[in-house]
């Protein structure tokens, strides 16, 4: 084993059902939880169901639907297309079938499955989650090993309670200083992103530590884990501290003694001060600014304060071939400044940007302020009980009377596989995590912002800097 040794190495130590190789790399690997959802999860209880298998420890898994389903005001069963109707169908037989806990669209804790997991104190620091979807890194902030795995990995950890697994390499990202006001979360992974590119930890898992990392609230550590995937990373974590603790005090349900014990344990989670990483990126937090998309990747990104680059000035005739259709498709031309960019959609939701400390930033934003004629805003809560707590705040109204669409929670506009959708040629600004070509619909043109600068573009019915609006 390895003398000094980093969290990330500890956890898949700690998880180790057998290696199969001698660099102790390709690895059989225990998993805690999982979470299950109506879009990735049919295949893989059609398999156990073909092999006659049955789920090894059901408890262990919570099914939520959140894909596809609607987020009009009025909640019923029914979906409203066929496709959607037979996949929840289907999602309800299997939960019922295999003895696994069901969220479904009407019960009270429904929402975005990363929001839910972690609100019902399911997360717990040291654990292992795999589950089908590529945004389970959202767990790091809680000190958890969260990865997406595929449909036939999910049969094989249904079955087994194991996955398999390669060891990947390590990435000390270190935020230091401390962040301007006004700079969220959202923004340093953005910075993150665009410095090392969409692909710049693949292969790795990223450990988040520094200052600003230490200052940052448990869900800003769930919005850097979550995007951490949008750099190719499989694993980000942040070693737990008093923030986490406190944060998870009355969701778990543990005796004060048990929770006492698993406290000192959780302590124990950090790397040793001497263990290696494979690679080292340091941020300097006062550097980092608001930040927006203006392409169809999440590292196309730039301060809010530039303009629109020119392809022109790219030497590699593939990347300028990439720039030129990613202006294209965005209808944006180079040397445009990104605050010049009028928007006809502002869309809040999704499992990076819609917790409860989400949608106070961009209501801060919306105070009595009316968004622009001509925009259309919506909001999506991330979970019903984030919906529940900022209606208890006031929220709603907030959102309401500056023009925004207050809505149920779902995945919804995040990846527009229910009727929320953008039109072709429509522009977006959205606190989701992904802007590739036809995410929120077909032809949609998505600009990727934190919470409070989608409001702040609401408002303004273009891009622009939301330090500049007094709150
Ligand atoms: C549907 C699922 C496979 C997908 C993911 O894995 O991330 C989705 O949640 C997304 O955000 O694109
Ligand atoms: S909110 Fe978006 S990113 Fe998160 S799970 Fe749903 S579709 Fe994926």
């Amino acid at each position: 084993m390895r003398q000094s040794r980093t969290l990330y190495d500890k956890l898949v130590d700690d998880h180790r059902v057998r290696s199969f190789d001698a660099a102790d790399s390709a690895l059989l690997l225990y998993v805690d939880r999982t979470v299950l959802n109506e879009y990735t999860s049919p295949q893989a209880f059609t398999g156990l169901r073909e092999a006659g298998r049955s789920v090894w420890r059901p408890e262990a898994a919570l099914g939520v639907v959140d894909h596809v389903n609607p987020t009009a005001a009025r909640r019923v069963r029914a979906m409203p297309d066929p496709g959607g109707q037979k996949q929840t169908d289907y999602f309800h037989e299997n939960c019922r079938d295999f003895g696994i806990e069901l969220y479904d669209i009407l019960h009270p804790l429904q929402g975005i499955e990363h929001v839910v997991m972690t609100e019902t104190g399911r997360v717990l620091p040291g654990m292992v989650i795999a589950a089908g979807d590529s945004h389970t890194t959202t767990y790091g902030a809680l000190g958890a090993l969260g990865f997406g795995i595929g449909t036939s990995d999910i049969e094989h950890y249904l079955a087994t309670q194991t996955v398999t697994y390669s060891r990947l390499q390590t990435l000390r990202v270190e935020v230091t200083g401390a962040l301007g006001p006004g700079v969220a979360p959202k923004d340093v992974v953005m910075a993150l992103i665009r410095e090392i590119g969409a692909a710049g930890a693949t292969g790795f898992a990223i450990e988040f530590c520094g200052a600003v990392i230490e200052a940052m609230s448990v869900e800003g550590r769930m919005t850097i884990c979550n995007m951490a995937v949008e750099c190719g990373a499989r694993g980000a974590l942040v070693a737990p501290d008093d923030k986490v603790f406190a944060y998870l005090k009355d969701k778990t349900g543990l005796t004060a003694e048990a929770w006492r014990d698993a406290v000192a344990v959780w302590r124990t989670l950090r790397s040793d001060p001497d263990a290696l990483f494979d690679r080292t990126v340091i941020l300097d937090g006062a550097r980092i600014e608001p930040m927006v998309t203006w392409g169809t990747s999440p590292d196309q990104a730039l301060p809010i304060g530039a303009v629109v680059p020119d392809p022109e000035a790219e030497p590699d005739d593939a990347v300028r071939r990439d720039l030129k259709r990613a202006l294209d498709y965005m209808g944006l031309t180079a040397g445009m400044p990104l605050e010049a960019v009028a928007i006809d959609r502002a869309f809040i939701g999704s499992c990076t940007n819609a917790r409860i400390e989400d949608l106070r930033e961009a209501a801060d934003v919306l105070r009595g302020r009316r968004i622009a004629e001509g925009v259309r805003g919506m909001v999506v809560p991330g979970s019903s009980a984030v919906k529940r707590q900022a209606e208890s705040e006031g929220l709603d109204k907030i959102f309401s009377e500056a023009g925004f669409e207050w809505r149920q929670s779902g995945c919804s506009m995040c990846l527009a596989m229910n009727d929320d959708v953008l039109a072709p040629g429509e522009r977006c600004a959205s606190s989701t995590n992904r802007n590739f070509e036809g995410r929120q619909g077909l032809g949609g043109r998505t600009h990727l912002m934190s919470p409070a600068m989608v409001a702040a573009a609401a408002i303004a019915g273009r891009l622009t800097d939301s330090r500049r609006l007094d709150r």
